[in-house]
């Protein structure tokens, strides 16, 4: 949890209880449901917290506006950027129903009241969202298939709407489609060698008038 406030220095009574109770919450439920691997789950707030919080180092989420995390798993990055942009509502999808059950479990036990969930594939979402978020879900082509049509055209933030994908490695052959995409690396904003390779990549949306 030191981790957290070592980047993340302005937080509220009540987040800093919702960060602090994950840990509990995640050992709990993940002996029931497998969602996050054992080794993992010791170092939940570097590998998992700290990660989804990533994006919140190169967006601020205005009040009012509203995230699709795609392939949330057991919540990732949905539920920690949920709690920290409490005014922005969120939408956590996973087509796994065991998943979405920790979620919803998790969700309930912080009281977090800015996240909704749906147990469906992505491609069966019909809303639109300022931003889509996920990490670990698929190659950036087939992701951008699956999320067409999904981002509001209203602007609000001063990045483009669209996706804010958590990505590793070297993404020169899976970028190379969209020139226009940003990389934001994160070992800028965070010291620890777990983030070494580790990226937020932007990808606003263009549209036709
Ligand atoms: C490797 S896990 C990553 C989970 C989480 N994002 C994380 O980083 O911990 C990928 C997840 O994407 C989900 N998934 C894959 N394709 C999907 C789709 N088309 N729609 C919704 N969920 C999908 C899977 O069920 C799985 O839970």
């Amino acid at each position: 949890m030191e981790i957290i406030h070592k980047y993340f220095k302005n937080l509220s009574e009540t987040q800093i209880e919702q960060f602090s109770k994950l840990q509990d919450l995640y050992k709990d439920w993940n002996l029931k449901i497998n969602v996050v691997s054992r080794k993992d789950i010791d170092e939940l707030y570097l590998r998992h917290v700290l990660h989804s919080l990533g994006i919140a180092k190169v967006m601020s989420f205005k009040p009012g506006s509203n995230v699709l995390d795609v392939g949330t798993g057991g919540g990732f990055p949905g539920i920690p950027l949920a709690i920290l942009f409490p005014e922005t509502q969120f939408h956590l999808v996973d087509s796994i129903g065991k998943k979405i059950k920790v979620v919803n479990e998790v969700v309930a036990g912080l009281g977090i009241e800015n996240v909704k969930t749906s147990n469906c594939r992505v491609e069966e979402i019909k809303d639109t969202y300022d931003f889509i978020v996920s990490r670990a879900v698929a190659q950036m082509e087939t992701f951008v298939g699956w999320t067409k049509g999904r981002i509001a055209k209203k602007q609000n933030h001063d990045l483009k709407n669209g996706i804010l994908y958590l990505k590793g490695g070297d993404l020169t052959e899976e970028l190379k489609l969209y020139t226009s995409a940003t990389i934001y690396n994160l070992p800028d904003y965070f010291d620890e060698n777990f983030y070494e390779t580790k990226k937020v990549v932007h990808l606003g949306m263009k549209f036709k008038n």
